[in-house]
């Protein structure tokens, strides 16, 4: 792949938890694979005071411990190094803008760059607002090259504030020029599901609901809060997952086929997912559908847990759910019937996202079904941490009686080129430097995610007496498995999950 055409790169919050843990890693990763030209530059800006030498430090310590590369080449990182540069400022000071755009003049005359602007925002949604209106009064949006703005999420807390969010950036970006980041949509699995569905003569024309009875989407986390807390208790996994990831993920499953692999064209397909999306239309509507819970103090791997309300910045008295599970209709042609049941949570006895097809069963009264308690047809997409594909067939067990078996066929992606496959916000960066938006979700999606998410925070606002307490390491409150049972189904275990009376047929090692 070409590199990036040379930018500045302007890492707002770049004292901040994400720039850390994320984006200079993925920086360092697209250098040391030659996905970035040699003119680029990186400005760091946050409140905080820190000399350019004291930033580069923070840099290398953060690519040391998070970066999937070591930097063992002193001179690749002093080359690297040497793009970086730091400086002080406050959002709200228009003037520290004009200093900002002195410093970028010198910049693209030191590294030689065409004018091109990458604004980064790993900033609280707040500010984005502010810092697009300074950007365009401090003049930095007057170069001759191209400028992207990369927005983290959430974008906004409901749709009128999103609304709000995106008419003040829409003052100073075109929609072309904005890149809302939903990292799910960087996963090497994620975007590998359209090649598993429109590559393969054996999946997609039964893509449909004459063929598939259930699709079940995990994405179950081990952590809790952590240091995120304040930030959390307002949002719940309602505003964190499944606005964006879980949803984003469905379409990704729903979908039509695009009429070309053209960003545009993808988004186009995904957003007419969303707009099928079935609202919830009463409050008992959205108790019967959609369950949520909350962690109470538990134990995992012997380790106790405290309580979500006694985790850091949260209230005691929190009602903000920590897990949510939920049956979706997507009214389609394509999935009229099709029950979608979607599930995130923290603090659950493992970290996976997994998504499962589950296929209509054989006819009941012919055959080996006659004889036997035949499994369903089953394909399942690994996303993380494992990544790959496995089917679950029928097969005879090897002997004379006929007797049939649930056997498993495995592409185990991750065991065999190992977890170092990009990252998401590897991929995410260089596509918004290369002007490709297909991963990035458009106003229109947000807008619809928004819609359907809304209705649920309204009835959850009536009252709160349906929040399930589950023990942190548990899976979450047993509503959840009612949820399904009612339909005659239940989740499959996920990856690290005991499978049980399944016959692996794998090549690389589990
Ligand atoms: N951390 C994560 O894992 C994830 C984060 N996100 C999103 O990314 C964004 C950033 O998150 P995160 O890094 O965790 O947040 P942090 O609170 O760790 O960092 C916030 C950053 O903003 C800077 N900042 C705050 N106020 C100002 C201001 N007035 N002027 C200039 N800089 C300011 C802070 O620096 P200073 O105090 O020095 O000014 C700091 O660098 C948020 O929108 C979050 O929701 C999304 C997904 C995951
Ligand atoms: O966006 C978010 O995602 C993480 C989970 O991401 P993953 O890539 O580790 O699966 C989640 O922990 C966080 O609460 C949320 O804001």
């Amino acid at each position: 792949m070409l590199p990036a055409q040379g930018a500045v790169y302007y890492l707002f919050g770049a004292t901040g938890d994400l720039a850390k843990r994320k984006l200079f890693p993925a920086l360092f990763s697209l250098y040391k694979e030659g996905k970035l030209s040699d003119n680029f530059a990186v400005i760091g800006l946050a409140r905080r005071s820190r000399t350019k030498e004291q930033f580069r430090e923070d840099v290398y310590e953060s690519i040391t411990e998070f970066c999937r590369y070591k930097v063992d080449d002193v001179e690749l990182w002093n080359r690297f190094a040497e793009h970086f540069e730091y400086m002080p400022l406050d959002i709200n000071n228009v003037e520290a803008f004009r200093d900002l755009n002195r410093l970028t003049s010198e910049l693209d005359a030191r590294f030689n760059i065409p004018g091109n602007r990458l604004f980064y925002l790993a900033l609280a949604p707040s500010l984005f607002g502010p810092v697009s209106f300074n950007l365009r009064d401090g003049g930095l949006l007057e170069s001759t090259g191209w400028r992207r703005v990369i927005i983290e999420k959430p974008f906004g807390y409901d749709l009128p504030s999103a609304q709000e969010l995106n008419n003040q950036l829409s003052q100073v970006f075109k929609e072309e020029e904005i890149y809302r980041i939903d990292h799910y949509l960087g996963k090497e699995m994620v975007q590998n599901i359209q090649v598993i569905r429109f590559a393969n003569a054996f999946f997609e024309p039964l893509w449909n609901n004459n063929y598939i009875a259930n699709v079940q989407i995990t994405l179950s986390e081990t952590v809790g809060v952590e240091e995120r807390g304040g930030y959390y208790d307002k949002s719940g996994a309602l505003r964190d997952m499944t606005q964006n990831h879980m949803l984003q993920m469905l379409t990704m499953i729903a979908m039509e086929p695009p009429s070309s692999l053209i960003g545009e064209h993808i988004r186009d397909e995904k957003v007419k997912v969303l707009r099928s999306l079935r609202p919830y239309a009463t409050s008992e509507e959205v108790k019967k559908n959609v369950i949520r819970g909350q962690y109470a103090a538990g134990k995992q791997q012997n380790e106790e847990l405290p309580a979500y309300r006694a985790e850091d910045s949260v209230n005691p008295e929190s009602a903000t759910e920590t897990y949510l599970a939920a049956k979706v209709a997507v009214d389609n042609f394509r999935w009229a019937g099709v029950p979608f049941y979607i599930r995130t949570g923290k603090r659950l006895p493992v970290k996976t996202t997994e998504v499962v097809i589950e296929f209509k069963s054989m006819p009941q009264n012919v055959l080996f079904a006659q004889r036997h308690d035949l499994a369903p047809n089953l394909l399942v997409i690994r996303v993380n941490p494992m990544e790959g594909i496995y089917i679950k067939i029928n097969a005879k067990t090897p002997g004379a009686d006929n007797s049939v078996q649930p056997v498993a066929m495995e592409f185990c992606q991750s065991c065999q080129i190992g977890l170092n496959t990009p990252e998401a916000y590897e991929r995410l960066i260089h596509d918004a430097a290369r002007g490709d938006s297909t991963y990035f979700t458009r106003w229109d999606e947000v807008a619809q995610a928004w819609e359907f998410v809304d209705r649920i925070a309204a009835a959850w606002k009536e009252n709160t007496d349906d929040l399930k307490l589950y023990p942190a390491g548990s899976w979450g409150p047993e509503a959840a498995d009612e949820l399904l049972a009612r339909d005659g189904f239940h989740w499959w275990p996920v990856n690290g999950q005991e499978e049980d009376k399944v016959i692996w047929v794998t090549s690389s090692a589990k």
